[in-house]
């Protein structure tokens, strides 16, 4: 175990580089050079299954399309070289980008269709691959394929199989540090959100249409990269190459190493190629056994090898009592720096679903300093204003603004960046990210950083993630969770998550604060706790919109309170004063609204049996 921690206390990226300069010179440790060409085609295989992983894996979209990619690379490469531009750069950095650009030009309509349509569209493209590279018959060879493919040069020499090998494993040791650099910055955080939930990534400022296709076409890259050094070793391609089998077996491959995983590509890439792939038996009944392995990989072995050898090194790690970076001790707690809230201002919003009219004519006005809350029973509309404020749903009729800015127009991501954010009535935290990382994946769209200056880690990138995650250290200690900074977000309990939730719709700024039920489940200790730290966010200048059911928490919070019924406004004004309107009292609580001696604390409180409803108020008169 003494061992254990001596291996675990080397930089992570350690092991994966020792891994690679090993693999770099096996031909040179005696590998015989059968074996060399298997691990050149793993190489290249793991480059287009770590495209795929990074569309399915981070960003949550099946693609087949890896393969169409993998051939314009290869292609883009055999037609330069028969036209005798040999240079492996040269040829590398066409087929990037003509993989790049079949990446933009099919990801678009199949993003735009979303849900099913990118895997529909993508599957396509494979299927027509021969037909298409058919009608291109006097570039491409047609069904002959391409067989006038030179030796490959660099810088004007001659590469032998040696040098290739050695390209080969350079390049994809190259992209998988680069892409290890992508999936464990801001941006791939905020894949992870994305791919968890559309609804959270909107709410948080960031177009899902635009992220989505980046990842995709992102994931292009690497499969060109492969197409054009798979021409270079086999000198000769044709159609057979790049078929329906080859799309599943990246795929299969994807699933079996782990698609949310960086080196499970190169684990799932390697075991597809020296076993399936090597066996002529095999390829006999492939897509029988691709299928097998997609069953098994997706049911019994969910997040593939990669999350056996994450779980394996978790056990190793607690049994030798190696550690995590110690947490920073809390101060004292900080004070809230100052919000800059601006008026909301909602001016005769209907909505109808189907026949059912869930907001009628509503009319409010929030200000910066104040909570304002906004009751009403079950089904009154509340959730859905919400919903229309932050843009999920669209207004049939009426005017929404914040300041000065008009919204009831604006998409909701657009909306989240004039400066709205929101909590959720179940708490929304992606999982496989840690406390403070959903914290500081608040600031994705508020403090911007490149995707490029975040795969080469510029000083400009470095600067804004360290703010990143200061501010997440400052707002988690303010919501009494600074400890807590490496734990697993969804391991939290559910006081905690409200908490976290408060903590990462606070870190953007925001101008308006949406709360949906945020008390909602909790236990009295923990409704006074959000209820003290609410209190701060409002003192600092927010406008704060609360929709809540616990009343002992709307009265001890709110400066104004909204009731709703039916859709309608049906009362507004001070706590002190809608507490005894008798029209709430009957609509609310369904009572006859006779008993005018009685607040709607005390109803309540006599409703449920419990004294402490009633709250402090109520127990004073
Ligand atoms: N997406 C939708 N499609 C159809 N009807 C909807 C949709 N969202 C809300 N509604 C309807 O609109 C009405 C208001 O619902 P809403 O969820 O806003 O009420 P609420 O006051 O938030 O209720 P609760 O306190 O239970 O959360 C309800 O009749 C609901 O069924």
């Amino acid at each position: 175990m003494k061992t254990w921690r001596v291996l675990r206390s080397a930089p992570t990226w350690t092991w994966p580089a020792l891994s690679a300069l090993i693999i770099l010179f096996l031909p040179q440790l005696g590998l015989p050079y059968a074996a060399t060409l298997q691990v050149e085609l793993a190489a290249i295989l793991a480059l287009v299954v770590s495209g795929l992983n990074l569309s399915l894996g981070y960003a949550g979209e099946l693609a087949l399309g890896q393969a169409a990619m993998y051939a314009a690379g290869a292609y883009a490469a055999g037609i330069l070289s028969e036209h005798g531009q040999t240079d492996l750069l040269l040829q590398l950095a066409v087929s990037g980008a003509v993989a790049l650009l079949v990446g933009v030009v099919t990801g678009i309509p199949g993003l735009r269709l979303n849900s099913w349509s990118l895997a529909m569209t993508s599957f396509f493209l494979v299927l027509i691959i021969p037909d298409l590279l058919e009608i291109f018959s006097s570039q491409t060879g047609g069904t002959n394929g391409l067989s006038g493919i030179q030796a490959v040069t660099l810088f004007g020499i001659t590469l032998s199989s040696g040098d290739l090998y050695m390209a080969i494993i350079v390049v994809a040791v190259l992209w998988f540090a680069l892409m290890r650099n992508i999936v464990t910055s801001r941006h791939g955080i905020a894949f992870q959100v994305l791919k968890q939930s559309p609804v959270l990534a909107t709410s948080q400022g960031i177009a899902v249409f635009r992220m989505k296709l980046a990842a995709y076409a992102l994931g292009a890259i690497p499969a060109g990269l492969a197409g054009a050094l798979f021409a270079n070793l086999e000198q000769y391609i044709s159609p057979d190459a790049f078929n329906f089998t080859l799309a599943t077996s990246v795929l299969a491959a994807s699933i079996l190493g782990g698609s949310a995983s960086v080196y499970g590509a190169a684990v799932g890439a390697a075991i597809m190629q020296w076993g399936p792939n090597n066996s002529t038996a095999f390829q006999q009944y492939s897509l029988i056994f691709y299928g097998a392995f997609l069953v098994i990989g997706g049911v019994l072995l969910r997040g593939g090898i990669a999350r056996l050898g994450r779980d394996l090194l978790r056990r190793l790690d607690r049994a030798a009592g190696v550690r995590a970076a110690p947490v920073p001790a809390a101060g004292a707690p900080r004070e809230m720096t100052p919000l800059s809230g601006a008026s909301l201002a909602v001016r005769g919003v209907s909505k109808l679903f189907g026949g059912n009219q869930a907001l009628k004519d509503v009319n409010l006005l929030a200000e910066p300093g104040k909570v304002t809350a906004i009751i009403g029973p079950n089904g009154s509309g509340k959730t859905t204003l919400l919903n229309m404020v932050c843009g999920f749903y669209r207004t049939d009729q009426g005017e929404i603004t914040l300041g000065k800015d008009r919204l009831d127009q604006l998409p909701p991501h657009r909306r989240a960046r004039i400066g709205i954010s929101r909590t959720f009535q179940t708490p929304n935290l992606p999982g496989g990210i840690t406390v403070a990382e959903a914290v500081s994946s608040g600031r994705y769209m508020t403090s911007r950083a490149s995707t490029w200056s975040a795969i080469f880690r510029t000083p400009g990138y470095r600067k804004v993630r360290r703010a990143d995650l200061a501010e997440a250290d400052r707002l988690l200690e303010l919501a009494g969770l600074l400890h807590l900074r490496d734990t697993q977000a969804v391991a939290l309990p559910l006081g905690m998550r409200r908490m976290l939730e408060l903590a990462r719709a606070l870190i953007a700024g925001p101008r308006l604060l949406l709360l949906d039920e945020t008390a909602s489940g909790l236990d009295e200790d923990e409704v006074d706790r959000i209820a003290s730290l609410l209190t701060r966010i409002r003192d600092a200048g927010a406008t704060v919109i609360l929709v809540e059911h616990n009343f002992r928490l709307v009265l001890e919070l709110a400066d104004h309170i909204v009731v709703l019924a039916h859709g309608e406004v049906i009362a507004e004004g001070p706590p002190a004063e809608i507490e005894r309107n008798p029209r709430v009292l009957s609509e609310y609580l369904g009572t006859s609204g006779e008993s005018k001696e009685l607040t709607i604390a005390e109803e309540l409180a006599s409703i449920a049996g419990d004294p402490s409803l009633a709250g402090d108020r109520g127990e004073d008169q």
